[in-house]
C-alpha cells in the first residue's frame, strides 16, 4: 500500500457531541435521502440491526418517496456493501486509525466515500452534502475533518484506489479480487474454492455478488400463474423456476404489492424456488402423502411446498425451533394447509419413519444471499462455519430417520461454502448409508450445473442466490 505523504490535521471539536441520547436527529429540511441512509448505517453499526428493515421504516416514518427514496435505498445498502473497500480508502485519507473515528462521522464518511467512489453524483456535491450532515450532528470541527478526508478520496477513481489499497493481483489474486468487490477475504476465499477457481469465474461471482439484485417473486401454486403475476406487477417471467417473477422495484417494498398482500405471490428468491421445488420433482415409489419441512421459519419455501402439498393431496408439517419464527410460518401460511410445530428438528418428537419428502433448509452462514442484506458480509466470521456445520449434520442426520425407507431428503442451505454443503453431505451420507442422488436431474433447464450430483446455484450464472441443494434417499 502506498503511503501518501501530507495528510489532513486532526481536527478539535467545537463542541460536544449531539445524538448520543439513541434518537436518530431530525433530517435536514433540504436531504432526506442522505439523512435516512445515514440514520440507518448508525442504527446498523450502533445496534446491529438489518438496514432492510431499518430503512423502509425510516423512509415510511418520514414520508420519503420518489427520486428520495430511491437514493437513500442506493446510498444506503451501497455503503454497507462496499464498507471494507471504503474503510480500506479512508484509512489510506485519515491521519488516524477510524477506530479512533467517531462512530457518527465515519458513518458520514463512508456515506461520502461511496458516492465518490460508486455513484455518478458530482463530486463536489458528495462532499459538500457529506460535510453539511457531519455539521448538524457533530458540529464544525469533525465537518473540517470530514472535509478533509473527503478530498482526499477525489483524488482518484475506485479502480485507482482498489490497486492502491488491494493486495498485489499477481502475488494474492483473492485478496486483490476480494478488495477489488468489496469482500471479505475469507468469503472470497470459500467462493474460490466453490467455484474451483482464483481467476476469471471468482471475478464474476464478486461482481455478481456485489449488485443490488432483482427482487424475486414467486406466484403461490394453484393461485397464480407466473404469466399473470408478471402481468400484474410489470415483472418478467423468471427464466428457470415455473413460479418465479423478476422484478426491478426501485425502492418500493415489494411486500406493499398487490398481489403479494393478497397473497398471490410471495417475495421468494428464485434459486429457493427452485430447490423446493426440485424436492417435489424427486419420483418415488410407494406412499407419497406426508411432507415435512424441518427448518421452516419464516416460511418462505413452507408456504411453496405446502401449495404443492395440497394441489397433490399430501399435507405438509413444518418444524421451528425459534417460536417468533413460528409465528412468522403460521402469519406466512394463511390459508395454506400445513401444521406448525415448535421443536428442535434434531429431536422433534414427529414419529420416525413417517415422511415421505423433508426438506432440511438448515440455518447457515448464508455466504450465498450477501446480496440481499448488505451488512451481513461485514459481520459475519469464519468462526461461524465449524458449528453451523455440526448443527447442519445434526439435522441432517435427523431427517434421514425421519423420512420413511426409500423416502427423499433435500439438503439445501444459502451458502456456497464447502464445509456447509459438500462436507456436511458426504459424512451425513457416509455414516448413514442415504444414497445421494444426482439432484441436477430436478432441476430441468438450468444450465451450467456442473458435475453433480449436487446443484450449486451462482448469482453470475444463474441470477439466483448462490443456492446449494443435495438430495438423499434412505435405503429401502
Ligand atoms: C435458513 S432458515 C429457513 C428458511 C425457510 N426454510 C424459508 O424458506 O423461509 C433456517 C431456520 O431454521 C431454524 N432453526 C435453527 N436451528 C434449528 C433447529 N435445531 N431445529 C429447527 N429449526 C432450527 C432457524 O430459526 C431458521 O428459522
Amino acid at each position: 500500500m502506498t503511503q501518501r505523504s501530507s495528510r489532513p490535521s486532526r481536527p478539535e471539536r467545537a463542541h460536544p457531541p449531539r445524538g448520543r441520547t439513541g434518537t436518530p436527529p431530525r433530517p435536514p429540511v433540504g436531504d432526506p435521502a442522505r439523512q435516512a441512509a445515514l440514520d440507518t448505517l448508525r442504527a446498523v453499526r450502533q445496534r446491529d440491526a438489518y438496514a432492510n428493515l431499518v430503512l423502509p421504516g425510516i423512509l415510511r416514518e418520514r414520508k420519503i418517496t420518489g427520486r428520495d427514496a430511491a437514493l437513500a435505498t442506493e446510498l444506503t445498502y451501497g455503503s454497507l456493501r462496499a464498507q471494507g473497500l471504503l474503510d480500506a480508502v479512508l484509512t489510506a485519507c485519515a491521519d488516524r486509525p477510524l477506530s479512533e473515528v467517531d462512530g457518527a462521522v465515519l458513518d458520514a464518511l463512508r456515506l461520502g466515500a461511496y458516492q465518490l467512489l460508486r455513484t455518478r453524483i458530482p463530486a463536489h456535491a458528495a462532499v459538500a452534502s457529506t460535510v453539511d450532515l457531519v455539521r448538524a450532528d457533530r458540529g464544525s470541527g469533525a465537518a473540517g475533518f470530514a472535509n478533509a478526508v473527503l478530498r482526499r478520496v477525489t483524488g482518484q477513481d475506485e479502480a485507482g484506489w482498489v490497486e492502491e489499497v488491494a493486495p498485489d493481483e499477481d502475488a494474492d489474486p483473492i485478496g486483490y479480487l476480494a478488495m477489488a468487490h468489496a469482500h471479505p477475504r475469507w468469503i472470497a476465499q470459500a467462493f474460490a474454492e466453490a467455484l474451483g477457481s482464483r481467476g476469471e469465474p471468482l471475478r464474476d461471482a464478486l461482481a455478481a455478488d456485489d449488485m443490488r439484485p432483482a427482487v424475486h417473486l414467486a406466484a403461490r401454486p394453484g393461485q397464480c400463474s407466473s404469466d399473470e403475476l408478471a402481468a400484474m406487477t410489470g415483472g418478467e417471467v423468471a427464466p428457470y423456476s415455473p413460479y418465479g417473477v423478476h422484478l426491478d422495484t426501485g425502492s418500493g417494498d415489494p411486500g406493499d404489492l398487490d398481489p403479494v398482500r393478497e397473497r398471490l405471490a410471495t417475495v421468494q428468491d428464485e434459486g429457493s424456488q427452485l430447490c423446493a421445488v426440485a424436492l417435489t420433482r424427486v419420483p418415488l415409489e410407494g406412499s407419497d402423502e406426508r411432507w415435512l419441512d424441518l427448518c421452516a421459519g419464516p416460511g418462505g419455501k413452507a408456504v411453496m411446498l405446502g401449495s404443492l402439498a395440497s394441489l397433490s393431496g399430501a399435507s405438509l408439517d413444518a418444524v421451528e425451533k425459534a417460536p417468533h419464527r413460528a409465528d412468522l410460518i403460521r402469519k406466512a401460511a394463511g390459508d395454506v394447509p400445513m401444521t406448525v410445530h415448535v421443536a428442535d428438528g434434531r429431536e422433534s418428537g414427529l414419529a420416525e419413519g413417517s415422511f415421505d419428502r423433508v426438506l432440511v433448509d438448515a440455518p447457515c452462514t448464508g455466504l450465498g444471499a450477501l446480496r440481499r442484506r448488505p451488512e451481513a458480509r461485514w459481520r459475519r466470521q469464519p468462526s461461524d462455519v465449524a458449528p453451523l456445520a455440526r448443527l447442519q449434520r445434526e439435522l441432517l442426520t435427523a431427517a434421514l430417520t425421519l423420512v420413511r425407507p426409500g423416502g427423499v431428503v433435500a439438503y439445501v442451505v444459502c451458502t456456497p461454502h464447502l464445509s456447509e454443503t459438500v462436507g456436511v453431505v458426504a459424512d451425513v451420507a457416509r455414516r448413514t448409508g442415504a444414497t445421494w442422488l444426482d439432484a441436477r436431474e430436478y432441476f430441468p433447464g438450468v444450465p451450467d450445473l456442473g458435475d453433480g450430483p449436487q446443484v450449486q446455484l451462482w448469482p453470475h450464472k444463474h441470477g439466483t442466490d448462490a443456492m446449494f441443494c443435495a438430495m438423499l434417499q434412505r435405503p429401502a
